[in-house]
């Protein structure tokens, strides 16, 4: 055991060395810093993170151990249960802090929770911040002292708060870090990335996105410059680059939340054309914050309907080979295999066509949402707890405040409203439209009428 004080900060879904609170504190203390990030699929409940997620982590985690390095310090990568694995390090390095900034998920908050109790009872001091979100769920509360249901209400709780609090500067060289050397893992060896015998999926990835602090950085200074004075007028076409891009980035924490609002709240303050798309994007930016606000108070939201009465909804039966020509972008609607191909390709899919596609999943092909779900667990590089399982439920219409199950997107018109020029399907399906490509897997119109047929057996 080491005599002096060295201070451990245990990184999450904070992948960043600038407004990192944490991190921030320990500088602060002056003490010798361990840095660590601890890959875990095995505490009981945890759940492993998709195939997209794995290769983003992977390349985030050497921006992260570079931007450490650059101020003097060192990324210790280990793999297990994250409670034994911390207290391990703690005890091989005699650590006298632990600091980390908060997760929200039931599992992760249980972790959390029993770790800094131990730690604790053992003399060591266990610290976690406000890292990730702007609004932590206990305090936005009702009137009546409940948590909110609804996105309206809360989205004006959020605004009427005091202004979230100013960015917290990156260390520098100049701070005169010093770091413990200890033991790490190899990156290589976790095999987050595709290897064979497993075909290279990643390439559109890999031209795609630039995970990472800095690439985050970059992606909100073109959005801020370029686009969110057309943001409004763009958000919903999805053959435009026309929103942030930022919610991988914002995933994974190389972005804070409390970075991207002051940005955007210096836009939104200037009376220019900026104003308009600036406050349209908080507002989504709020949209995060609700899912994370549910998922604290109803934990159950990740694997069960909000509305129990979907509890008795008759899921179609589908095969194996039904569901493939859903995740492959071969259903016969233009739309939706655009969308699942710019999935697959490129591990993202702009927003108006996700609700497209979990609409067809849902409604006209009539699976489980949770099917759905997994699928974009699997393969969105921004698959998020929180906001995927709030989404998917909002289609289902199995939530709070959701889409009413009779609405159902109809992918022509959506087609014919938000990419009049066929110029997205073109990107991803150029076949549409020629002998080579599919006839509709189902009619629009009579699958539609089934699963309101359905919809009235639990209403
Ligand atoms: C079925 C379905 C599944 C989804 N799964 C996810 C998911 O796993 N992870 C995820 O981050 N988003 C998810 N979304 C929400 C949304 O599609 C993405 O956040 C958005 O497309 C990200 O693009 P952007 O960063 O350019 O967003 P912008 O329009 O620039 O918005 C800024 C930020 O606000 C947040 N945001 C925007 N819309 C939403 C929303 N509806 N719900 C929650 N946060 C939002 C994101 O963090 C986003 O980066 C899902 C939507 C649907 C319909």
């Amino acid at each position: 055991m080491s005599e002096r004080a060295t201070s451990v900060v245990w990184f999450r879904d904070d992948l960043r060395v600038a407004d990192n609170p944490a991190l921030h504190e320990a500088v602060l203390r002056g003490d010798p810093i361990v840095c660590v990030y601890v890959l875990d699929d095995e505490s009981p409940g945890i759940r492993p993170i998709g195939g997209a997620s794995r290769w983003w982590l992977h390349h985030s985690l050497e921006a992260l151990g570079e931007s450490l390095r650059d101020v003097g310090l060192t990324l210790t990568l280990r793999r297990g249960p994250a409670r034994e694995v911390v207290t391990g390090l703690v005890d091989e390095v005699g650590a006298t802090r632990v600091l980390w900034n908060r997760r929200y998920g039931e599992v992760e908050r249980g972790i959390d929770g029993d770790l800094k109790a131990s730690l604790r009872e053992a003399g060591v001091e266990a610290e976690s911040s406000q890292g990730s979100l702007l609004a932590e769920p206990w305090t936005v509360l009702t009137g009546q002292g409940g948590w909110y249901k609804v996105f309206t209400p809360f989205y004006r709780a959020v605004m009427a708060k005091p202004t979230p609090r100013h960015p917290l500067a990156a260390p520098t060289k100049t701070d005169g870090l010093h770091h413990r050397e200890v033991a790490s893992d190899a990156l290589g060896d976790w095999g987050l990335l595709p290897a064979a015998p497993v075909p290279d999926w990643a390439g559109g990835l890999r031209e795609r996105w630039r995970p990472g602090e800095a690439g985050a950085a970059e992606r909100m200074e073109t959005f801020l410059t370029e686009r969110v004075s057309h943001y409004v007028a763009d958000q919903d076409l999805p053959a435009e680059e026309g929103t942030s891009m930022l919610s991988p980035h914002l995933r994974w924490g190389e972005i804070s939340p409390f970075q991207f609002w002051h940005a955007l709240d210096g836009h939104r303050a200037r009376a220019s054309s900026d104003a308009e798309g600036a406050a349209a994007v908080l507002r989504q930016l709020i949209w995060r914050e609700f899912s994370y606000h549910l998922l604290f108070h109803l934990p159950s939201i990740t694997t069960e309907n909000m509305r129990s009465e979907f509890d008795r909804f008759p899921w179609a039966e589908v095969t194996d080979d039904e569901l493939e020509r859903w995740q492959q972008g071969d259903t016969g609607i233009p739309l939706v295999d655009a969308g699942m191909r710019e999935l697959w390709q490129t591990g993202i899919m702009h927003n108006r066509v996700r609700m497209v596609v979990a609409s067809f999943l849902v409604k006209n092909l009539r699976v489980d949402w949770r099917v759905g779900e997994a699928w974009f667990w699997d393969t969105l590089v921004d698959a998020d707890p929180a906001a995927n399982a709030l989404n998917w439920q909002w289609v289902a219409g199995s939530g709070p405040d959701a889409a009413p199950y009779f609405r159902i997107f109809n992918p022509e018109l959506q087609a014919s409203k938000f990419d009049k020029h066929g110029s997205y399907v073109n990107r991803y399906v150029p076949e549409a439209g020629t002998p080579a490509y599919p006839e509709p897997m189902v009619d629009l119109k009579e699958s539609r009428r089934a699963a309101l047929d359905a919809y009235a057996t639990i209403r």
